[in-house]
């Protein structure tokens, strides 16, 4: 079975987890966007939820497959996220922003009652920090940014090399890549984040950051798809904790 199989299957596997009725955030990424493409399947053939979006990509995906959308401005709450992540590790810290929706799944993810994390089992580390953390910022002042960002890292014990990301695409290469905010990416490549909390608290301090790419205490469960099956993975501690 190849990854893309991998990731459907994890896919499937939370859509199971959804009643009819439910307000759904709805990730993104290659992952999530296979749980859009079942969910529409099940709203072709009538069950009942309606969805937000983590990105503008995910918000085309969810309308070419026919399921409703609204906004947390029109509804107070969601019951349940279901998005991919870049990292997890065994206390349900996630590395997200691989593919630059950090912010908004992050917005989506704190007003959810649950959040599910899909992914093919590649996913589960042990310590986060080999991939590279993303960290979105405002373009004025990056240089003073950056410089604040170093501290932190030090603060915390980390380090490693930090690069604006590149839009890719035929007409795109050599670009900044700009997210649906309006921001860019730093992607730090730090290879060992020992202590995940202390670095997102010191990240999101600096004024110049907008939001960073680790998810704390916001994941519910891990639905991970490997050679050997799938594996759900509760975490003990409640959300918020
Ligand atoms: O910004 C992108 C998201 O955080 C994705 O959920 C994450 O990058 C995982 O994406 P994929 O399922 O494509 O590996």
């Amino acid at each position: 079975m190849n990854m893309d199989q991998l990731k459907r299957q994890a896919a499937a596997r939370a859509l199971e987890e959804v009643r009819d009725g439910m307000q759904l955030g709805l990730g993104t990424g290659s992952t999530a966007k296979h749980f859009v493409e079942l969910l529409g399947e099940r709203v072709r053939a009538g069950l009942n939820v309606i969805g937000v979006p983590t990105s503008e990509a995910t918000r085309l995906d969810a309308e070419r497959c026919g399921v409703p959308l609204t906004t947390l401005d029109e509804i107070d709450h969601l019951d349940m996220t279901v998005d991919g992540a870049d990292e997890i590790d065994p206390e349900f810290n996630l590395i997200k922003g691989g593919g630059g929706a950090l912010l908004r799944e992050k917005i989506v993810a704190a007003a959810s009652d649950r959040m599910i994390v899909i992914a093919d089992d590649s996913k589960w580390v042990p310590m986060l920090g080999r991939f590279p953390l993303p960290i979105e910022v405002i373009p004025f002042g990056l240089g003073a940014t950056r410089r604040a960002i170093e501290k932190a890292f030090a603060a915390c014990s980390v380090s490693g090399q930090m690069a604006v990301r590149k839009a890719k695409g035929d007409d795109k290469d050599g670009h900044v890549f700009v997210t649906d905010g309006g921001h860019w990416i730093v992607d730090a490549q730090l290879e060992k984040i020992a202590d995940p909390p202390h670095l997102a608290t010191a990240l999101s301090a600096i004024p110049g950051v907008v939001e960073h790419g680790l998810f704390i205490g916001l994941a519910s469960s891990a639905v991970l798809a490997g050679g050997e099956g799938i594996r759900v993975i509760e975490r003990r501690k409640p959300k918020g904790d």
